[in-house]
């Protein structure tokens, strides 16, 4: 059970200023974090920080209390982006199996996909192209693809704006499951309804962090 950690996180884009300052804030592992502020606040910034996709100029990331530059292979993080990132051009399955070959997790690949596709309700759409899915369905594959890793850390960004009310609900409830097995689950989300149903919430503002339970 691994926690992920920003500590005092200073980071921006290019010569740009920064946009979170000194940020700190913790995900524990068995639970779901929502991370919530108005549009622009850093939050995808700061998952993005968390995922290893931006570095920060100073401060670090920590998972279970190690640095990730100083251990990078200390856990698997998923990360689920805005705007789903998959590829349009494969199929359902494809990006699902694509992802798992990425984290070096190919054995028994296809039932993990066959068994995060039925999960999300998706499995008629196993051999479809991404690019012939409705916008929500898009969205349940990239949830999809985060869940198949089995990872210590779940980084979600915004991935219940596009659904409607039952596949919100089973979208939560399988963020839920992935925190009772043990992983940290950071939800990004403007949700209200999303963010009550998390077991903390960290609100950012102008580049800082405030926990408000
Ligand atoms: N690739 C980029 N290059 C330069 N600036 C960026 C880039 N991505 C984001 N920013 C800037 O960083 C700030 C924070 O953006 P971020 O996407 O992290 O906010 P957010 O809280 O996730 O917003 P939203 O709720 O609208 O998704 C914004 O001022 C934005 O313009």
């Amino acid at each position: 059970m691994k926690s992920i950690s920003l500590a005092a996180v200073t980071v921006g884009y290019g010569d740009g200023p920064p946009v979170l300052r000194e940020v700190s804030m913790t995900a524990p592992p068995g639970q779901l974090t929502a991370l919530t502020g108005p549009s622009g606040a850093g939050k995808t910034t700061a998952l993005r920080t968390m995922a290893g996709l931006l570095r920060p100029t100073t401060g670090e990331v920590l998972m279970a209390g190690q640095s990730r530059r100083a251990a990078p292979d200390a856990g698997r993080v998923a990360f689920i982006p805005q705007g789903n990132g998959l590829a349009t051009v494969l199929t359902v399955e494809e990006n699902l199996l694509v992802a798992l070959a990425a984290a070096n997790v190919e054995p028994a690949a296809r039932s993990a996909a066959a068994t995060a596709l039925d999960r999300l309700g998706l499995r008629d759409q196993r051999d479809q192209l991404l690019e012939e899915l409705s916008g929500g369905q898009q969205q349940r594959a990239a949830v999809a693809r985060g869940l198949v890793l089995a990872a210590d850390v779940v980084l979600a960004d915004e991935v219940t704006s596009e659904l409607d009310e039952p596949n919100r609900e089973r979208v939560l409830s399988l963020l839920r499951s992935e925190a009772e097995r043990g992983a940290a689950v950071v939800l990004a989300t403007h949700d209200p309804a999303a963010s009550e149903v998390c077991d903390a919430e960290v609100r950012l503002r102008d580049g800082r962090v405030e926990q408000l339970r």
